[in-house]
């Protein structure tokens, strides 16, 4: 038996993964073309590598089809329900840190905190008979966020890129997005609440806790680990 590990097949979530597990004496590379997704893993026996986009890691995580997977820690909190009882964290891998924000045009003068928002989306309904929209493509993370911080009179607005143009095109009034340098927040006008940070995001290596391991499977994985210096 093999064991599979999903990988992001792409940027720089792909690149420095490749880097983490080299650092640690597992080299992780494409095979085949440029735009082939294919890969091969040396210095570990019985893994395969295989190379999927990293919103997908966790659904495929979560039904089991592979057993290990690396993505952020973002995307595996909005894509599954509960995802403690679907998927285990071995590991923060230390790159691909990004806040998942909540972020209001720089003109917004009087709103700089949840309450303030609060205040504005209750006036924005009184005025415009209509709820006050927030771009995003984080739904559950937004949502829960909100709920927990007591604001309520807005919709969301499905975004799935280029979520900081939406203010601009008038097609939400404001955004939660991920950020790291604040390059894109600052070129489109936005600044981010003061309490605004929804989730503080990384990548990560994880374990299907619905993936058919078996006892070989369970080897695998522990010889890999062993070779990580990671403790399960
Ligand atoms: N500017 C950024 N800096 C660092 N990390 C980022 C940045 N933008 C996104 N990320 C992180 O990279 C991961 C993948 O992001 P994203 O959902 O944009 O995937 P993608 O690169 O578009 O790939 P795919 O479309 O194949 O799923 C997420 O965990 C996210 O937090
Ligand atoms: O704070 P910054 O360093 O400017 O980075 C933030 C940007 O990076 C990501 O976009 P990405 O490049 O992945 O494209 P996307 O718009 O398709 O999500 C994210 O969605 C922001 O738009």
């Amino acid at each position: 038996m093999t064991i599979k590990i999903g990988v992001p097949s792409k940027g720089r979530l792909m690149e420095k993964t490749f880097d983490w597990f080299g650092a640690r004496g597992i080299s992780l590379r494409r095979t085949g073309s440029e735009r082939e997704y294919a890969g091969a893993i040396e210095g570990v026996e019985g893994v395969e590598l295989v190379l999927m986009s990293a919103g997908e890691i966790p659904r495929e995580l979560a039904a089991g089809r592979i057993h290990l997977g690396v993505t952020g820690t973002d995307l595996i909190r909005e894509k599954l329900a509960v995802w403690e009882n679907q998927v285990a964290e071995l590991a923060l891998m230390g790159f691909g840190h990004a806040d998942l924000v909540i972020a209001v045009p720089i003109c917004w003068v009087d709103v700089e905190t949840l309450d303030d928002l609060d205040a504005v989306a209750a006036q924005f309904r009184a005025t415009h008979g209509m709820r006050l929209r927030i771009a995003t493509k984080y739904h559950r993370l937004v949502r829960d966020f909100l709920r927990d911080h007591g604001v309520a009179d807005y919709q969301l607005e499905d975004s799935q890129g280029a979520t900081e143009g939406t203010v601009k095109h008038e097609t939400a009034e404001m955004i939660a997005d991920i950020t790291s340098t604040g390059d894109t927040l600052r070129a489109n006008h936005l600044k981010v609440l003061v309490d605004g940070v929804v989730h503080k995001s990384q990548a990560t290596l994880l374990r299907s806790r619905n993936a058919d391991w078996g006892n070989d499977g369970r080897k695998i994985l522990r010889d890999l680990l062993d070779k990580l210096e990671i403790s399960d």
